[in-house]
């Protein structure tokens, strides 16, 4: 199929059949992605997954070895094309987890070198410069050099580099990873801000999926080279599409059963005996196995069910700080129950309670 994308319309980027290989090994097996102009883009994944392959094919710095990649409307990279779109042709900024500043250059100086690679005038690139101090906090700091920069404010100096050509896509490799978790929480809500202000579209790479929720308006779960799901972060969080997604976002119990009944919106399994009808869109069929993905600290333990529920022996009782983790045995299945130390009672190893199920848990195949 040809793309038409050279239209207002056109998604900022648009990934179609995308393969990367390093020699025989397929390390992105086909994406498709299609970003809407403004998006805030998080490709998220454990180490390993393509993440930054899929990143650097965008920016340029690899080329793909099949498919289509459009940004901004125009084609950077097309299987038939005798030369890739350039780098730095490409109108992108680009943020990654080392600051890769220059040392012996003045913060100024730093911010300013990519324009006056563009031979902007002096004037532009005072005022471009100045506007960029003051939107990320950099004006007492113009005349130092890197090396008298915390990790925080070096990471700045590379965002307001980045920044200084106006990029249509910013591009982030891992910005926070090098950051202490207080200042890391500070600058992914100045991110954020100054991606909404000006407007562009961003695709950071991350692993950290409470990062992504956060800052993310859409998220890409890769898995060993494909996107697994395409959504936004309440999609992937309440409605993961594969037991890995689930797994990812923290579903750390997957309760099995056997679908015995449909009904519009409702699917109801059988666990061993005991049957609990779930909230469920999905289209299942009777007698097939699915999972109920639960989270340990969102399933709870009592004495006296309401609604879906199942018996249960307690295991193993821990204290971990605050909280206490519960090793029980429902369905003849192992699950992990976490609760705050401080609800009263406490289960004890041996008792017999029943586990709460929250109806709108996801099924997964
Ligand atoms: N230049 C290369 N030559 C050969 N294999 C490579 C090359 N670069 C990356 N790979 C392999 O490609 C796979 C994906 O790597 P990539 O860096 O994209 O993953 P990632 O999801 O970004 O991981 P991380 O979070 O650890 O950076 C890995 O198995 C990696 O070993």
């Amino acid at each position: 199929m040809l793309l038409t994308s050279d239209t207002p319309t056109a998604p900022s980027i648009w990934i179609s059949a995308l393969r990367k290989f390093y020699g025989d090994t397929e390390i992105l097996k086909g994406i498709d992605l299609k970003v809407p102009v403004g998006t805030y883009l998080c490709l998220l994944g454990p180490s390993g997954c393509g993440k930054t392959t899929l990143l650097r094919c965008i920016a340029g710095l690899e080329h793909p070895s099949r498919g289509r990649l459009d940004l901004q409307g125009r084609t950077m990279f097309h299987e038939t094309m005798p030369v890739p779109v350039p780098a730095e042709k490409r109108g992108l900024g680009m943020v990654f987890q080392h600051y890769a500043l220059w040392p012996h250059l003045k913060v100024f100086d730093n911010i300013a070198f990519p324009m006056r690679q563009k031979r902007a005038s002096s004037g532009e690139i005072e005022t471009r410069v100045s506007d960029l101090a003051d939107l990320i906090g950099l004006r007492p700091l113009l005349d130092r050099f890197p090396g008298q920069l915390s990790g925080g404010q070096q990471q700045r100096v590379a965002l307001a580099r980045a920044l200084c050509i106006e990029p249509s896509i910013l591009l982030l490799d891992e910005p926070l990873s090098n950051l202490d978790s207080g200042l890391r929480n500070q600058l992914r809500r100045e991110l954020r801000n100054i991606h909404d202000r000006l407007g562009m579209t961003s695709v950071m790479v991350t692993h950290d999926q409470d990062e992504a929720m956060a800052l993310a308006d859409m998220i890409a779960v890769l898995h060993e080279g494909a996107v697994v799901q395409y959504g936004s972060p309440a999609e992937v969080l309440f409605e993961p599409a594969t037991r890995y997604v689930a797994s990812f976002v923290g579903y750390d119990n997957m309760l099995e059963g056997i679908v015995t009944d449909l009904a519009a919106g409702r699917t109801t399994l059988d666990l061993d005996g005991t049957r609990v009808t779930m909230q469920s869109s999905g289209r299942f069929a009777i007698g097939e196995r699915l999972a109920i993905a639960l989270k340990s600290r969102d399933v709870s333990l009592t004495s006296a069910p309401r609604g879906n529920h199942i018996a249960t022996t307690v295991g193993r009782v821990t204290r971990l700080g605050s909280s206490l983790e519960i090793e029980i045995r429902a369905a003849d299945q192992p699950l992990l129950v976490t609760q705050s130390a401080d609800a009263a009672p406490a289960p004890k190893a041996g008792e017999h309670l029943f586990l709460q199920l929250p109806d709108t848990a996801p099924l997964l195949r």
